[in-house]
């Protein structure tokens, strides 16, 4: 690998759906808090990288908490403002190049061999891409809610159909162009690659593992105890201590 990795992990959500007392990135599992758990399973995938964290202006948390090695920056309004955010803070240091690997604070569970295998499928790639999931069930395309329940317009075609996950990998220079331009053109951007494709890439598809998941309602918490304890039964190098 010619080019430096750097984490860039946004953590400055409020964690609203999750409808806890604190911000969701703070609540325990598995005997560490959410935060806790990723960074320690992307420092310990790529210990080699550089390690930047957005956060909340007003995060009274992150003190008491394990850092890894993680450098802490100020998050912006939205997530993509976050980004763009830890993308700045690393100007001086980082090379235009280089493989910035966006992570949501949000996916404990991220798997070290779906991280090496974004690495690998990527790493001679000009622009980049990110892991995905594709789409299993049957997709219905819904009309607008009348007396109280959803009806099917039409049946979508899976085929071509991928859940976004994280990490979502991009050449520095191409992500921060990207983002710049498609935030000062008001266009939505709920994830990098959505910033790329706006600016005319088309970011690659890397198929990932389905228990990535992103705990953003009160039952993921339950789902990610299980998936942790799962892969820590049957992968001993996976995040564990
Ligand atoms: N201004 C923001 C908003 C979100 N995030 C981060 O982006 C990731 C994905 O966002 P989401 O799951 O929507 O988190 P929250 O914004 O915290 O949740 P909610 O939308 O329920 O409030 C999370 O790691 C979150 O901390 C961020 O860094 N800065
Ligand atoms: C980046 C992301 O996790 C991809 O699935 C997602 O877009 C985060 O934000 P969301 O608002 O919860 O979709």
């Amino acid at each position: 690998m010619s080019n430096k990795l750097w984490w860039l992990v946004p953590a400055a959500g409020v964690g609203s759906r999750m409808q806890a007392d604190r911000p969701k990135q703070y609540l325990p599992l598995m005997g560490k808090t959410i935060l806790e758990q990723t960074l320690q399973r992307l420092s310990q995938a790529c210990p080699e990288a550089g390690r930047v964290i957005c956060l909340n202006p007003d995060d009274p948390y992150w003190p008491e908490v394990e850092h890894y090695g993680f450098q802490p920056v100020v998050g912006g309004q939205e997530r993509c403002d976050s980004v763009l955010n830890g993308l700045k803070a690393i100007a001086d240091q980082a090379q235009p190049d280089d493989w910035i690997l966006v992570h949501d604070v949000a996916r404990p569970c991220v798997r070290s061999s779906d991280i090496h295998n974004l690495i690998q499928q990527l790493k001679s790639d000009a622009v980049g891409g990110i892991l995905a999931l594709p789409v299993a069930d049957t997709m219905k395309r819904a009309t607008p809610i009348k007396n109280g329940l959803a009806e099917i317009d039409h049946t979508v075609d899976r085929q071509q159909l991928w859940h976004a996950l994280t990490p979502q990998m991009f050449r520095y220079h191409k992500l921060r162009d990207s983002l710049e331009r498609a935030l000062a053109a008001q266009a939505t951007i709920t994830d990098e690659a959505s910033a790329l494709e706006w600016a005319g890439f088309t970011p690659k598809l890397v198929a990932g593992q389905r228990d990535n998941i992103k705990v953003t309602q009160p039952d993921d918490l339950y789902f990610a105890a299980l998936f942790l304890s799962h892969q820590h039964s049957t992968d001993p190098h996976n995040g564990n201590d």
